[in-house]
């Protein structure tokens, strides 16, 4: 079988829960397909433990936005479905509205490398409710694991304080399509580059790399293999000193950094991967100054994170350079982001918004109704607050009640004279058109470190951070608290 043009056939639109497709059917059946609807993804909790999230993987959503359609061998594995009494699951007439059917939502989102919190949404879909439906799987599945990827990568990269992280993550990565999604958010995220060839092929992403321990081993000798890898790359040398014994694995990339000297090349460091990591870098560090090679880096791997390089910090572990794979591409502490994507309004037919809600036992799971937007507030350069309000109750006013989402007693007050204001959702689609510019892999990541400038420092500590303030307009918490009331029938008890 071959995995990638011939597995998918050239279109991902049957990339769906197949309720979706249910839905969609029954939609259509129902005269509603047409409807105009606003959905909304978001997430309910910052993942590790974090005081923030980086949004990423937007361009893949405007990649699949813009292709999708159904092609023919998509339709013809649809309409051959079969209910188990023999009959068609998709009636002719649908197989046709879905052969004719483009993408024509409007579709605003927060760009990638933003600094985004919980239920702030980082797209919304405005269009006819069938194509909104039908996207709702592909979108959370990008956004959920790019978000993930990206925040984790940011974590990992503040941890290093300024030292250049490398992603090595693609042997262990949850399959092809997540470790390239991976590289591209680690990248997003801070990473300086990534072992992973392909990424940087598709993504433009800076490919780096050392070598591994079977090129030692496929030697006589350590010397031996420093000596031939010196032959072949003068100007790439990084030693793995760790294969046999790191300290005489240093005295062996010590000797052949002065022979390389002798040709006019410098070693550029060495790397271990084994060990006691502060112990054995300070060794290197100190063996390396000795011997004449003050600049030479050393480069640390070995299932490293964010909370293992913080504590070689505080040891004083002499490390230039982080190679991060596992636990960075997998989001080996939390597994997935809990992104959902929501219903939160649909026009009636007198063409007025009827903003919707789902009812939940609990609180944190009643999502935010309405068509609503999001502005952050910043006072001398820093984020003070975002706001999630409904334009209809806000113009014309400055000052704002902010109230948190779950506990109503944790309130901000914002005058926002004083204050810069940052919409943080802006337009991609009109009408299904592209009306945004794509911003090169590069701004996307010089963006994510421009936006976590915004943020004090106690948003940004890895461990306990402080609680950033996100809310609800009031006349929004209002129109919510009345609607899960009356949703719940309370005025009849
Ligand atoms: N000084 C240190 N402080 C805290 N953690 C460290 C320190 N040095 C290494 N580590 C971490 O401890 C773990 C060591 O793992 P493990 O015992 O599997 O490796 P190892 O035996 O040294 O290497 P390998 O199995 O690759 O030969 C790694 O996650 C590594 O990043
Ligand atoms: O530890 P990670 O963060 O995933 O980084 C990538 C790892 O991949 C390589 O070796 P590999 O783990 O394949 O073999 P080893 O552990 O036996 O050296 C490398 O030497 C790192 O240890
Ligand atoms: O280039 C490296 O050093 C590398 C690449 C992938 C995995 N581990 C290390
Ligand atoms: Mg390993």
């Amino acid at each position: 079988m071959k995995i990638t043009k011939d597995l998918y056939q050239g279109s991902l639109a049957l990339l769906t829960d197949f309720y979706q497709l249910t839905m969609a059917y029954a939609y259509w059946k129902s005269g509603k397909a047409e409807q105009e609807a606003v959905f909304n993804l978001f997430f309910r909790k910052n993942p590790f433990q974090s005081g923030f999230t980086i949004a990423a993987g937007l361009e893949y959503v405007i990649d699949f936005c813009r292709n999708f359609n159904f092609n023919e061998s998509d339709l013809a594995y649809l309409a051959d479905m079969k209910n188990t009494d023999g009959t068609v699951v998709f009636e002719s007439n649908f197989i046709e509205y879905l052969k004719e059917m483009r993408f024509t939502c409007d579709l605003e989102a927060v760009e990638e490398g933003t600094v985004i919190f919980p239920h702030t949404p980082i797209i919304k879909v405005k269009g006819p409710l069938i194509q909104c439906q039908l996207l709702e799987t592909a979108l959370l599945n990008i956004i959920n694991f790019q978000t993930l990827i990206a925040t984790k990568a940011a974590r990992v990269v503040l941890a290093a304080k300024g030292d250049s992280v490398l992603e090595f993550g693609l042997r262990r990565a949850q399959g092809i399509d997540g470790a390239l999604a991976a590289s591209r958010a680690s990248f997003i995220g801070g990473c300086s580059a990534t072992s992973n060839v392909m990424a940087g092929k598709l993504f433009g992403i800076p490919v780096s790399g050392t070598h591994a321990h079977s090129w030692i081993m496929s030697f006589d000798s350590e010397l031996e293999a420093f000596y031939a890898y010196a032959d072949a790359f003068p100007e790439k040398c990084v030693f793995l000193v760790d294969t046999y014994d790191t300290v005489n694995g240093i005295k062996n990339a010590i000797e052949v950094g002065k022979a390389l000297r002798e040709k006019g090349k410098e070693m550029i460091g060495v790397r271990i991967d084994s060990g006691d990591l502060a112990y054995f870098s300070n060794v290197a560090r100190q063996m390396l100054d000795e011997a004449g090679f003050p600049d030479a880096k050393v480069v640390a791997s070995n299932d490293l994170d964010e909370h293992i390089i913080t504590s070689l910090k505080s040891q004083e572990a002499s490390i230039d350079v982080w190679g991060v794979g596992t636990k960075l591409v997998t989001a080996y502490d939390q597994p997935a982001l809990g992104a959902v994507y929501k219903l939160a309004a649909i026009r009636d037919e007198n063409g007025n918004w009827d903003p919707k809600v789902k009812v939940s036992q609990q609180s944190i799971k009643i999502n935010i109704p309405g068509n609503h937007d999001i502005i952050r507030f910043l006072k001398n350069g820093k984020a003070v607050a975002d706001m999630i309000y409904l334009k209809e109750d806000t113009s014309g006013k400055n000052i704002f009640t902010i109230i948190d989402p779950i506990d109503p007693t944790k309130r901000k007050k914002v005058n926002s004279d004083s204050m810069e204001q940052l919409n943080l959702l802006k337009p991609i689609f009109n009408k299904g058109k592209k009306i945004y510019d794509s911003p090169s892999i590069d701004l996307i990541k010089e963006n994510t470190q421009k936006n976590l400038q915004y943020f004090d420092k106690t948003h940004k500590r890895l461990i306990n951070p402080h609680i950033y303030p996100v809310g609800l307009e009031e006349k929004l918490y209002q129109l919510r608290t009345d609607l899960v009331f009356k949703m719940k029938n309370y005025e009849h008890e």
